[in-house]
């Protein structure tokens, strides 16, 4: 069995499609309602796929965003997955270059075998060969991808609320004003949007190309979820600060009707957002409103007479990081207090070094040093504490580091305290 692990060429956009339908099991794996996954017409590729498909990924496997690896055994392609170079935003508002690992999948004849691990090895090195100090991902399975380093970063919410348990706190006179438009003002108006959220809000990442094509062309998943329904919120001088995608599904059981579904919502503003979930969370004919992927540090439960009417539903791991370069990625942040630490970080793949972290509000310097280190941890650990979405002392009562300076870690999660919770909406 010979194996060799390569690039994809647009002629083998065909056979790269026979791999891809076994990432399955997610995102169906727990259905996640959201309109970001619109501007994916040709996913989940149908078996055998469509000639639209095949030209589509050729292109896309041409593409310059895009770079796809296959571990091709005895000269057919057995498993695949890709890099999608996109930006995360870090704390600071900088712009840190992140390789986003998707669409892996492994026949399931060959799996098992270490061809992910080889694949992955191979698009690592390619991160780093080309200047992406973080990779990421969203994990199908929170088992695979510790091995390589990755850890989660950020986390998000489903929750639900009755609509006769909502009851807000005090009266909102609203400055601007809200609008329901169809899917062509939509799609002109969430990538404006969606650039201002992003430069304030850590952990969003760039959105791919064709990400709101989707929107524009009214072209949403025929999920019997209904259509999509696209509402603005404008301020006073008429810029559009706030918008969300909402469904009212239709079902035959009466139990499950009267559901109104938030598949997006972004506001700028307290107002932009006072005003939005004020319409969606009294929408007349509905009994409850359930909303996804959103960030865990939610204003809505401190405007509501009762916040346990806010339910979650649903908890779990979103973005996960992978440091690749550990000096890169600690200058390109900022930090919340002024200090200096020595981390000791390991790292199975690329080996360990010890970090003399100078960190301050404008910025760090990280330096390769020789001395006894205030912290010990795995790149893993670095990875989760990075965005600011995990403390340090929860992975120290975990045993996930070791404090060897008595208070470093309380020193350390002053430095890395976030504003607000890490998030992202838009995945890749
Ligand atoms: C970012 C994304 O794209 S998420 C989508 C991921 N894809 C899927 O979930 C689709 C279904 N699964 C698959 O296609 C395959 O099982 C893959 C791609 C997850 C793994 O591919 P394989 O080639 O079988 O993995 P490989 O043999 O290299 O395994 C490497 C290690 O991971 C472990 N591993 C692989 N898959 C899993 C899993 N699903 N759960 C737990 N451990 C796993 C292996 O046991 C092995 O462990 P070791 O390092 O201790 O020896």
């Amino acid at each position: 069995m010979t194996i060799e692990i390569r690039p994809i060429t647009a002629a083998e956009a065909n056979e790269y499609l026979r791999v891809l339908p076994y990432v399955n099991g997610f995102p169906q794996e727990e259905p996640e309602p959201s309109a970001w996954y619109a501007g994916s017409a040709a996913w989940p590729p149908q078996v055998p796929p469509t000639a639209a498909q095949v030209e589509e990924y050729a292109a896309d496997l041409q593409a310059d965003w895009i770079r796809p690896q296959a571990a091709f055994v005895d000269g057919k392609i057995a498993g695949a997955s890709a890099i999608v170079s996109v930006q995360v935003t870090v704390p600071g508002g900088q712009q840190g270059a992140l390789g986003g690992v998707t669409s892996t999948a492994v026949l399931p004849t060959y799996r098992r075998r270490g061809l992910l691990r080889k694949i992955m090895s191979a698009m690592l090195d390619d991160c780093r060969e080309r200047g992406e100090f973080l990779a990421g991902l969203s994990a199908s399975e929170a088992t695979i991808y510790g091995r390589y380093g990755f850890s989660p970063a950020t986390f998000q919410h489903r929750w639900e609320v009755r609509r006769t348990d909502v009851a807000f706190r005090s009266e909102f006179t609203d400055p601007g004003a809200l609008e329901l438009v169809d899917g062509a003002v939509a799609g002109e108006a969430w990538p404006v949007l969606h650039e201002r959220v992003r430069a304030e809000r850590v952990g969003e990442i760039s959105p791919l190309p064709g990400k709101w094509e989707g929107l524009a062309a009214g072209g949403l998943p025929a999920d019997g979820s209904g259509p999509a329904h696209h509402l603005l919120h404008r301020d006073a001088s008429g810029a559009v600060d706030g918008a969300a995608i909402f469904r009212l599904p239709w079902s035959p059981d009466p139990a499950q009707t009267g559901v109104l579904q938030v598949e997006a919502f972004e506001a700028l503003t307290s107002d932009a957002y006072r005003a939005l979930w004020g319409l969606l969370l009294d929408f007349d004919l509905t009994k409850r409103v359930v909303a996804a992927r959103r960030p865990v540090d939610e204003p809505l439960r401190w405007m509501l007479t009762n916040p346990r009417a806010l339910k979650l539903t649903r908890t779990r791991d979103n973005l996960w990081l992978r440091v690749l370069d550990v000096r890169r990625a600690l200058e390109a942040r900022t930090y919340a207090a002024t200090d200096s630490l020595v981390l000791d970080v390991s790292d199975d793949l690329y080996g360990a070094g010890r970090w003399r972290l100078d960190a301050a509000p404008d910025g760090a310097t990280c330096t390769a040093v020789d001395e006894e280190p205030d912290i010990s941890l795995t790149v893993n650990e670095l990875a989760s504490l990075y965005l600011g979405g995990v403390r340090a002392s929860e992975l120290l009562y975990a045993g996930r580091v070791l404090e060897r300076t008595p208070g470093a870690v309380s020193r350390l999660d002053a430095v890395l305290r976030p504003d607000r919770a890490p998030h992202n909406a838009v995945g890749f």
